[in-house]
């Protein structure tokens, strides 16, 4: 399986998350410059997190107009995995491939501390090697995680299981129904504004993110591996 990490000006979790599928997991990855005109080539997209552009008008509102943003629109249209973590959250929020908005935290302040995530859905391409409301760490780092979205889609997302991953305790940010990452309908969009790619290893306080990695993996192969 061969994934993408995505890089626009101002990312700056893309080489933890090429690090994280490339060493940690033991999958092929290449990074991809904002302006590349196909992703054909790859099996999975990864458009991690960062300032891109600045944050300038809004975080992701000018990414989204990036050439390459095509291109995952229509991986994610051809049923490709897609993982927006953090700054590629907002970036997928305001593609328009995943619902909802993304407001400052209601502290106002930028938080960089390791959560509690709970995970309340299992069933989807990224968390199906984690147990049902398991209880992991990961870290987050932005000022702008607050998830936003109106009643009807809030209904929508909560009728269809689209909430993958929940604060548990202390929500940090003020989000809606303590999300923390959510899925498209079709089932292959992931967003989450905690870092999974920064918890793979126990040298580095922890390796709960691991798991999302090997789920993807996990799925890719299943659907691929031809018995013989
Ligand atoms: N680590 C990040 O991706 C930061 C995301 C975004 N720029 C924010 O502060 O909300």
């Amino acid at each position: 399986m061969k994934f993408a990490v995505i890089v626009f000006p101002g990312s700056n979790c893309d080489i933890d998350m090429y690090h994280a599928v490339k060493d940690e997991l033991g999958a092929e990855a290449e990074y991809v410059w904002h302006d590349a005109e196909s992703l054909d080539e790859y099996d999975g997209i990864l458009l991690p997190g960062g300032f891109s552009y600045g944050d300038y008008l809004r975080s992701g509102a000018v990414a989204r107009f990036s050439n390459v943003m095509k291109e995952v629109v229509k991986a994610a249209e051809a049923g490709k995995p897609v993982l927006g973590v953090c700054n590629g959250f907002q970036v997928l929020l305001e593609a328009g491939l995943l619902p909802g908005a993304m407001r400052r935290n209601d502290s106002l302040k930028f938080i960089c501390r390791s959560v509690e995530l709970k995970v309340a859905n299992n069933e989807t391409m990224f968390s199906s090697s984690y147990e049902k409301n398991e209880v992991i760490q990961i870290p987050i780092a932005h000022g702008e995680g607050n998830y936003y979205c109106d009643e009807a889609t809030l209904a929508k997302l909560q009728e269809n299981n689209q909430i993958v991953f929940t604060y548990n305790g202390t929500n940090p940010n003020g989000s809606l129904e303590n999300i923390a990452g959510i899925i498209n309908e079709k089932g292959n969009v992931l967003g989450m504004m905690p870092h999974p790619e920064r918890a793979v290893d126990e040298l580095l306080g922890g390796a709960d993110g691991l798991k999302l990695f090997q789920s993807i993996v996990k799925q890719w192969r299943e659907a691929h591996v031809v018995n013989a």
